[in-house]
């Protein structure tokens, strides 16, 4: 088939979607030269919205209004952070996921102006983060610190917190490297300490499901092993069905003799109770891993723990 001539890009405006583009638009230039691309921009409500985003009824805040511009027509690609794409129900009908970029690192980091790691802050510090797994999870092992509301773009964040409306955040390495802003990075959780959210540093292209010459100019972006470990995420926070409150956490991987494995936690919103569980595929394919895992987890009484939140 031939090369699309342009391909329009759909995409957020804050410097972490647009370095996101960036980076679409260099490995595309490199596998196709041939093909022009053009920016598309789009505010979402999750942009706007600075509240709690459970207040805007659900999930897909982030990526509602994307959606829309490819169905339309207007746009022909769309890369999203896989964290932010809802994964309780199939992508929206006439769209596909065409590739799965190479994952980027996937942890949170910790950003202290005074270079301290998370054992080392005081009792009492404040960290600025509203994501319900942070808090969760900070309960759970650093009990004396204090989660205070944090919302906006990463760039934004920093911001408020260099104005001092918190003395540390929790954010994602690779958003942070993104945004040109690794040096900010104090410690580098380990995955042990933070368990990232599904889906934590990878980026997604999706298509219109009918658009056959973008899907195939974009596919050989896409990254074997990483399309393995989101499938089993995504299949894994399918089958939980957790609500936008849920602090559910966990990450696939794909080791370099080919064995698939993935950890999967959920917890309640004081961090008292935790559920985990961990499999590797074996013979499984894996979306029936990230079952199983699921699985597990509700035999431990997920289900009972995330119903009993209020959302
Ligand atoms: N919720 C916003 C968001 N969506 C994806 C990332 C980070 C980049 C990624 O994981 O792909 C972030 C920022 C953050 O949580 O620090």
């Amino acid at each position: 088939m031939a090369v699309p001539e342009l391909i329009r890009i759909a995409t957020r405006s804050s410097p972490m979607a647009l370095a996101q583009v960036e980076r679409v638009r260099h490995e595309l230039a490199a596998l196709h030269p041939g093909i022009r691309t053009e920016v598309v921009p789009v505010t979402t409500s999750g942009d706007r919205w600075q509240g709690a985003l459970s207040a805007l009824g659900g999930k897909g805040a982030f990526t509602k209004e994307v959606d829309a511009l490819l169905l339309m027509g207007q746009a022909d690609l769309a890369v999203h952070c896989v964290k932010d794409v809802p994964a309780d129900r199939p992508l929206p009908a006439g769209t596909t996921w065409a590739a799965f970029l190479k994952r980027d690192d996937l942890r949170d980091a910790l950003v202290h102006p005074g270079g301290g790691t998370l054992d080392e802050l005081p009792p009492g510090t404040r960290i600025g983060t509203s994501s319900v797994r942070r808090i969760a999870q900070l309960a759970s092992t650093h009990p004396h610190l204090r989660c205070v509301p944090m919302r906006g773009n990463a760039n934004r964040r920093l911001e408020k917190l260099d104005a001092g409306e918190a003395d540390a955040l929790l954010l994602a390495v690779s958003g942070l490297e993104r945004i040109g802003m690794r040096e900010r990075i104090s410690e580098a959780l380990p995955l042990e300490t933070m368990c990232p959210p599904i889906g934590a540093g990878v980026l997604a292209l999706q298509c219109r499901e009918d658009d056959e010459q973008t899907i195939e100019a974009v596919a050989g972006l896409g990254d074997p092993d990483t399309w393995r470990e989101v499938t089993a995420e995504r299949m894994l926070l399918h089958v939980l069905q957790g609500h936008c409150n849920s602090p559910i956490a966990g990450y696939g991987r794909a080791g370099r003799d080919g064995r698939l494995s993935l950890r999967a936690r959920v917890f309640s919103p004081d961090g008292k109770t935790v559920l985990d569980a961990h499999e590797w595929a074996g013979p499984l394919d894996p979306a029936t891993l990230g079952t199983s895992v699921a699985v597990a987890l509700l035999r431990q009484g997920a289900r009972q723990l995330i119903d009993a939140i209020p959302h």
